[in-house]
């Protein structure tokens, strides 16, 4: 594919093919969230904006220094994989200081999660880079960072653990082939593959293959349009140990899955070891061939449950630890109550606030997580209902649930139901006409005056006030 500029109005220049850099920019930045996570998306890489293309150079253009050298030391490599990956052509990205008038960065809500996204074009070929220690061509370069070493373990994945390690450990052994790990994103998966191939390689001469099922496929089609099928089959089923991660991505894919089904047949009988892991069991992978399936599910399946409070606590103390940066219990504490979607999030919420405290050398207070976080905690603030609120507000005021939304005008029960009105304007996203409806029907304005009447108690009286305030505590716990 060669690339022209089109001299339409358009600020970027468009592939021969119609194509868009916009559109291809749109795919690299839902891969990108995909993989680091939103919040150390939303951090550092929203800021990011398409410059113009160059020969085999792409621009990218951030907003000042800092944030160029910090995405150029962190993200450089992978934003020219994926550059690359999508159009073959571009070689390098420039990163540069954005000026006046540059295009803008895509904002974050028009970014689609990479399961959404529209694939990379099919006639990819992933740049592998290739460990030294490691014989075969296929493996992608593995993240030194994920060791078993620093991998902490917890009860949530402590059964995942012992499997990877015997698998490290003794690969091909009876029960334990394929390894099936499986679990929600973020919670280690990845993690623990890596840490299955750094321990084989440096165990010795063994040739590990580790890729995404979606590497595997962009391969797949590579193969067969530079008909060089036998040749990708040939160096699959040379190695020792093939690792494939995110195996869901192979869901619809039938022709990908029945590849893959056969490499997987000739290994598990050539006596080498699998890995996979998925976002499901086997058993709840709808959409993969029951034969795979029933494979699949053959030797050891072992499930990464959702962390622990105890575990989220332990791995953000490990990171702090490592990273050399004083962050006190009860941060850590705060933001394993706050933040309990999954590890990657974690640890970007921490690695933020090491970076903001490495920037501008403060030491990490809450005050000071609050105000570095606030959009991420924002995020991560529980939805509340109007359902628990009212439940709540009868409770502690010794009413029927049913009088939230009953005709009754005593004051006994008038106020508590007020208060319930009040606090769900302030903890709900809900309109005044749709709060109004789930008490009973009523109108807006009845809500908006129950709004302004517990404000103004609230005002002249201070035991009300608290009163209120430990609801909306207990509420958003
Ligand atoms: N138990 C753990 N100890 C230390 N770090 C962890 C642990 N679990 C996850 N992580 C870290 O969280 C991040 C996300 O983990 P990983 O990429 O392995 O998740 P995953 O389960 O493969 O997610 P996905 O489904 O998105 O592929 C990584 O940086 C990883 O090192």
């Amino acid at each position: 594919m060669t690339i022209g500029v089109d001299d339409d109005e358009s600020a970027f220049p468009r592939l021969e093919d119609g194509k868009g850099l916009e559109e291809s920019w749109l795919r690299i930045c839902a891969r990108l969230k995909g993989e680091v996570g939103e919040v150390e998306y939303r951090t550092w890489l929203t800021k990011i904006a398409l410059g113009p293309i160059d020969g085999d150079e792409i621009t990218l253009l951030l907003p000042t220094r800092f944030l160029r050298d910090w995405v150029r030391s962190q993200y450089g490599d992978r934003l020219s994989e994926l550059w690359n990956q999508e159009i073959p052509s571009i070689r390098r990205v420039e990163l540069q200081v954005a000026r006046a008038g540059d295009p803008a960065p895509i904002p974050l809500e028009n970014v689609p999660s990479a399961s959404t996204a529209t694939p990379v074009q099919e006639e990819v070929t992933p740049v592998a880079r290739t460990a030294p220690e490691v014989r075969s061509d296929l493996v992608t370069a593995l993240d030194s960072r994920f060791t078993f070493d620093t991998f902490v373990v917890g009860k949530p994945n402590e059964f995942a653990y012992a499997c990877a390690r015997r698998v490290a450990e003794k690969p091909s052994s009876v029960g334990f082939n394929p390894l099936f790990l499986y679990g929600g994103v973020g919670l280690g998966k990845t993690h623990l593959m890596h840490a299955i191939g750094a321990e084989l390689i440096q165990s010795g001469n063994v040739s590990v293959a580790y890729m995404s099922a979606e590497k595997f496929m962009y391969r797949f089609i590579a193969a067969i349009r530079s008909q060089s099928t036998i040749e990708f089959k040939e160096q699959l089923r040379s190695v020792d140990v093939l690792m494939i991660d995110d195996l869901q991505f192979l869901i619809g894919k039938d022709n990908t899955q029945e590849e893959f089904f056969h490499t997987f047949n000739a290994l598990v009988d050539a006596g080498r070891q699998i890995v996979v892991s998925a976002d499901k069991s086997p058993s709840d992978l709808s959409g993969l061939e029951d034969r795979l399936r029933t494979r699949l599910g053959c030797g050891m399946v072992a499930d990464i449950h959702a962390t622990t409070f105890e575990l989220r606590i332990s791995i953000l103390e490990s990171k702090a630890a490592a990273s050399g940066v004083v962050v006190p219990g009860k941060v850590l504490e705060f933001l394993a109550h706050k933040i309990t979607s999954n590890v990657r999030e974690l640890e970007g919420a921490l690695n933020r606030l090491i970076a903001h405290a490495n920037l501008f050398g403060r030491p990490v207070t809450l005050e000071a997580t609050q105000e570095v976080l606030h959009d991420i905690l924002k995020a991560h603030d529980r939805r509340v209902t109007i359902e628990e609120i009212q439940k709540k507000v009868a409770e502690h005021w010794n009413i029927r649930l049913t009088d939230m939304s009953s005709a009754r005008r005593a004051r006994n029960v008038a106020r508590p139901r007020q208060v319930a009105m009040y606090l769900a304007k302030q903890l709900t996203s809900r309109s005044l006409p749709e709060i109004g409806r789930k008490f009973g029907n009523r109108d807006h304005t009845t809500v908006m005056h129950a709004v302004n009447r517990v404000t103004e108690l609230m005002g002249l009286d201070a035991a009300f006030a608290e009163d209120v305030e430990l609801l909306r505590r207990m509420l958003e716990s």
